[in-house]
């Protein structure tokens, strides 16, 4: 990992108004993501995280402050200078996968790209997560872990700078999730992808360089993690 930020949050804050009741989901922050890291940020439900995540990833406008995105501030684009943005640079993972029931894995993965006006082998980004044999058949017909391995191929297939990952075990089992944990690892690793990942479970900021507390809205805290473990490695 080099030291330089990819992405940086100047004073960034995002309040909302549901009638006359306003919530300060994020109150003004600071942090610089460098390229190459993998970033764990961890909090109690409602503290701000997915909030966080989807101002890095131009899913959401702040109400205050800039996001820097290798050096160009996307609070300045607008909504089709942000489509594309989101379309070229981020690569999104969620929880409940979100993929397209009506095509089969290998589809899922290529309109990916095509959406993106590019060609794709959605066969080889299939290999790269270990789900080749599976390249024709339809979400139904997958397991939770596997269709989060499509999900994440169809993220890849992108070729996006960063990875933004909204508690994308939450709805796996442990063995599956480690499994999908270590995939991550390995795109971070192998592939140079800087890789956020947003979660309730503490353990998982063991496999990151850096952990991230949320609390109330703010960052409580940023610890560097000098010994990050093989995903395989935990256990909760
Ligand atoms: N679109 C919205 N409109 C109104 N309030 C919102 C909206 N999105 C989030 N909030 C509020 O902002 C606060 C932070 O929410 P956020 O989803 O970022 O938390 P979180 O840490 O990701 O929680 P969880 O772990 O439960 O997903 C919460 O109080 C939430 O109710």
């Amino acid at each position: 990992m080099d030291y330089q930020p990819l992405v940086e949050l100047v004073g960034v804050s995002r309040r909302y108004s549901l009638g006359e009741v306003e919530v300060e989901a994020l109150k003004p922050v600071d942090l610089k993501i460098y390229r190459g890291e993998l970033l764990a940020i961890l909090g109690p439900s409602g503290s701000g995280k997915s909030t966080l995540l989807n101002l890095i990833g131009g899913m959401d406008v702040p109400t205050g402050g800039k996001v820097l995105f290798d050096g160009q501030d996307i609070t300045e684009f607008d909504e089709k200078r942000l489509t594309l943005f989101r379309r070229h640079q981020v690569g999104f993972v969620f929880q409940f996968f979100n993929l397209i029931p009506n095509l089969t894995a290998r589809e899922n993965v290529e309109l990916a790209a095509e959406i993106k006006g590019e060609k794709v082998d959605g066969l080889a980004l299939l290999e790269k997560v270990g789900l080749r044999d599976r390249a024709d058949h339809f979400p139904s017909q997958l397991s939770g872990g596997e269709q989060q391995r499509v999900a994440i191929a169809r993220a890849l297939a992108k070729d996006p700078e960063i990875l933004l990952c909204d508690e994308p075990t939450g709805a796996l089992d442990y063995q599956t999730g480690i499994q999908v944990l270590s995939l991550l690892q390995d795109i971070n690793r192998e592939m140079g992808k800087t890789v956020v990942i947003v979660t309730h479970n503490v353990v998982i900021g063991n496999m990151a360089h850096r952990i991230l507390r949320m609390r109330d809205g703010k960052i409580d805290s940023i610890a560097v993690n000098e010994h990050p473990v093989e995903a395989c490695r935990l256990r909760w």
